[in-house]
């Protein structure tokens, strides 16, 4: 493996919040570490960038022991949620900040942050103060001044969390096309779901500081290894058949059936274009199913549906 975790652990006062997590990164991979808020993310992306030291275990790249090196020695670069652009330098001085302890003339940094921002679509924008670009652009600064270095690792902190909705669909094609570019081993934190499957050649699904599952997004979707990840990537409907046993799967398991033999109480339903959500009340559970676009039913009736073959 090109980036090794081994049996790292940490520990804030008496909580312990990544617990002797092992995770192997290949080369030029992106991988996202996925897991909802608290499970221990940003305290992994630390140890790795160097923010933190890790209470025990190793950090290897390429078979390099990295845990004990500074941040700015180390190979890697991190992207922060907040970007940390500087607000009072230009788009082209941002960008060469990130070449100040590499020991390049100011010619020289300037010609390679001038070639990042080309690379990332910026080079029209170099004079701009990062006050006067959109979000997008400004993630784009960011990674720019992250790459410009030539890492061997790039980390991301969700990186997206501050863009609009649309925005942030269009910016994580841009994030996994610049990736694919530069063909940089990335490790992606994120508490979505649908940002990890479409960024991501693996997801590691994180709970209470371990990692439950690693894979790629069909794995860990179509063949998740617990209830914890089943449940958490993608939705399951639980509920109780009238014989008393509880079924649980996944929404595109099931469908309407005129003929049962379940049935449930429709209590709220989505028009969604082309397909609609209809929530049912089973007993005491509620569960959803998808419909397609045309068909339709009231709030209030009772409908019946069935497992699919
Ligand atoms: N410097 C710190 N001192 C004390 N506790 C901390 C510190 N940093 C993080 N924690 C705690 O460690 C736990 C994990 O935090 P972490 O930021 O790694 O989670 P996360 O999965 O990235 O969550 P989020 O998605 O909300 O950022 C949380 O309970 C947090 O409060």
């Amino acid at each position: 493996m090109y980036l090794e975790l081994k049996d790292i652990s940490k520990r804030f006062d008496n909580k312990e919040v990544v617990k002797n997590l092992s995770l192997g990164i290949k080369e030029g991979e992106i991988l996202c570490l996925l897991g909802a808020s608290g499970c221990g993310k940003t305290t992994t992306l630390k140890m790795i960038g160097g923010f933190l030291r890790p209470d025990s275990g190793e950090i290897l790249l390429e078979g390099e022991d990295i845990s004990s090196l500074s941040p700015e020695v180390r190979p890697v670069s991190t992207v922060f949620q907040s970007y940390a652009l500087f607000p009072h330098m230009n788009v082209l001085k941002n960008v060469m900040y990130g070449l100040k302890y590499q020991g390049y003339s100011k010619k020289q940094a300037r010609q390679e942050a001038q070639r990042y921002l080309e690379l990332v679509d910026l080079g029209d924008y170099q004079e701009a103060r990062t006050a006067e670009i959109s979000g997008g652009q400004r993630q784009r600064v960011a990674l720019a001044r992250a790459l410009v270095t030539k890492p061997k690792v790039l980390l991301l902190d969700e990186p997206l969390s501050n863009l609009d909705a649309a925005l942030r669909v269009k910016m994580r094609e841009e994030i996994r096309d610049i990736q694919r570019k530069f063909k940089i081993t990335t490790i992606f934190v994120t508490h979505d779901q649908e940002e990890a499957m479409v960024v991501a050649d693996r997801i590691g699904i994180m709970h209470d500081g371990k990692l439950t599952q690693v894979g790629t997004p069909e794995e860990v979707y179509l063949r998740p290894r617990d209830a914890y990840t089943k449940g958490f990537l993608g939705r399951v409907n639980s509920f109780l058949t009238p014989d008393n046993e509880r079924i649980s799967c996944r929404p595109e398991e099931m469908q309407f059936c005129e003929a049962g033999p379940f049935h449930g109480t429709l209590v709220k339903k989505e028009f969604l274009g082309f397909y609609r959500l209809f929530y049912l009340q089973v007993g005491e559970d509620e569960i959803v199913l998808r419909g397609d676009g045309n068909k339709d039913y009231k709030l209030g009736e009772e409908v019946f549906f069935c497992l699919k073959k």
